[in-house]
């Protein structure tokens, strides 16, 4: 996210418009609607919006991490591409989560779960707006990053862990594919099993 003079609004988000061809966009639509996709739980409530998760589950119900399926092949290109957008080795990507936002789903203000690091993210369909907020005293610093369809985005050190992050209701569909790589804190509970 930059501003006029190229200078980050926000330590730590970086995007890029067009990183996807039109004719990808529509094949990673179409790859990501033959999933099985589910809705959201968290704690025993259900989200409107709709998710697959390749590489890593986290469990957010029971606050745990697992493995499951590998990214599939068709992904992998993609993952690697991404890698190279952030600066980061294509194995680091551990975990690819996929999402569709129905019109009345969004996700609410939130850090993303501490066993995870970098956040890279590609938006398909309408586009949608990042909000960021911090806490200073009684009121929140604000910033907002534009999420076009085809487009990628990087969070990483203060954007990822000081500031949250949201996306209002959609009024018409969007689907994301985010990858992150795994914190110090998500590789322990992965080999000990534990949270
Ligand atoms: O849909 C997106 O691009 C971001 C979703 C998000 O913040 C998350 O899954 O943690
Ligand atoms: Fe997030």
């Amino acid at each position: 996210m930059l501003d006029l003079f190229g200078t980050p609004v926000l330590p730590g988000a970086t995007s890029a418009e067009s990183f996807l061809s039109p004719p990808e966009e529509q094949a990673l639509i179409r790859a990501i609607d033959r999933l099985n996709l589910a809705p959201f739980r968290f704690q025993g409530w259900v989200g409107k919006r709709l998710t697959h998760s390749f590489g890593l589950h986290y469990d957010f119900d029971h606050a745990s991490l697992a493995p499951t399926t590998p990214m599939p092949t068709w992904l992998l290109p993609i993952r690697d591409r991404v890698a190279a957008f952030a600066g980061l080795v294509p194995d680091a990507l551990i975990q690819a989560l996929l999402t569709r936002y129905d019109p009345g789903a969004g996700i609410g203000w939130h850090r993303d779960r501490p066993h995870f690091d970098h956040v890279v993210g590609l938006s398909l369909g309408a586009p949608a707006d990042m909000r960021f907020r911090r806490r200073m005293g009684e009121r929140f610093e604000r910033a907002t990053m534009p999420l076009p369809p085809r487009g990628i985005y990087h969070l990483q050190g203060v954007a990822r862990y000081e500031w949250e992050h949201s996306i209002a209701e959609m009024a018409a569909i969007r689907w994301s594919i985010t990858f992150r790589s795994l914190s110090p804190r998500g590789r322990s509970a992965l080999s000990y099993g534990a949270r």
